[in-house]
């Protein structure tokens, strides 16, 4: 059996060095992916601030993981979403990682407080609202990047211009895959608008999490063989982490998996659709 390796054999000492003095906001880091993200940035010198919705368990994770700070928000909420990046901003003079990683699927289809599609909201609607937010701190910053955590499911998803809250025939996987084509889209429009900042999308894999369990996903057969198959926390949480520290990286605009850039599906490299989606977000959560 492998013991556990201590941080500096995990990462050379040149990538300890490139996040030092670097501040990096992880969102849905309480959970899955999203929590060894934070974990290993903050192992890598970074100084982690974590979003989480629950007080006490985002406290627990906070010292777990060595964050420096945590916010409290639901994000499926603009006025939350709003007030976390105000708090932000408040709290920290910089920033030079967001890594966009919340979301879930839900099965039956669920507003949220405001009267929006939960899916939406939550997926779509809070990363493009947060990262608009903090985009006056990103500019700033030498090296600013946006990491968003997308899907392979954006492959079977196509964006409802006319209804992609889906008042009518809703269904999970529709939903989902649609708010994940909607992450690539944004994260390519991201790159052509800001050209300052790197702006990448991320597939991790099937990664055994909380994800498939959440929101009436439960028991079925289905997630049962995706835990069977899918790979540890530790392996999907790789691309981000890369993306989000690798001095290397140059490109912007971009869909990685497995710590590459892979080519995504039509409908994710269409750029009139990208520049449709950020007026119809920006509809949404305000110029
Ligand atoms: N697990 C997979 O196989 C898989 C595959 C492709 C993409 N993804 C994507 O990876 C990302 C992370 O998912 P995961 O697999 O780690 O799932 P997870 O359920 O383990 O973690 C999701 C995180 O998001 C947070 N979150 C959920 N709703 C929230 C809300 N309303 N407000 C604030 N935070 C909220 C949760 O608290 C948790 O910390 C998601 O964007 C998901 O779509 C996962």
């Amino acid at each position: 059996m492998n013991a556990p390796r201590s941080p500096s054999r995990i990462y050379p000492a040149g990538m300890r060095q490139a996040m030092s003095g670097k501040t990096v906001l992880v969102t849905g880091a309480t959970n899955g992916i999203g929590l060894v993200t934070a974990r290993q940035l903050a192992r890598r010198g970074a100084r982690v601030v974590i979003v989480g919705r629950n007080p006490e368990k985002t406290a627990r994770v906070a010292a777990e993981v060595g964050a420096a700070d945590a916010l409290i928000a639901d994000l499926s909420e603009l006025t939350q979403v709003r007030r976390a990046a105000a708090e932000f901003r408040e709290r920290n003079p910089r920033l030079d990682v967001l890594v966009n990683n919340a979301g879930a699927y839900y099965a039956r289809r669920q507003e949220t407080r405001e009267g929006i599609e939960m899916t939406w909201a939550l997926n779509h609607l809070a990363p493009f609202l947060l990262t608009r937010e903090l985009l006056p701190l990103l500019r700033e910053a030498e090296d600013p990047r946006v990491v968003t955590v997308s899907s392979d499911a954006h492959r079977f998803g196509r964006i409802r211009f006319d209804d992609p809250e889906f008042r009518r025939g809703y269904s999970g996987w529709a939903a989902y895959g649609q708010s994940k084509l909607a992450n690539a889209l944004f994260a390519r429009e991201l790159a052509r608008r800001e050209p300052g900042v790197r702006s990448n999308s991320v597939h991790p894999g099937m990664v055994r999490t909380g994800f498939g369990h959440n929101n009436g996903g439960g028991t079925s057969l289905l997630w049962r063989l995706v835990d069977r198959f899918a790979i540890s926390p530790e392996q999907g949480a790789r691309t981000s982490i890369r993306l989000a520290s690798d001095p290397e990286l140059r490109i912007s605009g971009r869909y990685f998996a497995q710590e590459r850039e892979v080519k995504p599906s039509a409908r994710a490299l269409d750029d009139g659709a990208a520049q449709r989606l950020w007026t119809l977000s920006e509809e949404y959560v305000g110029r």
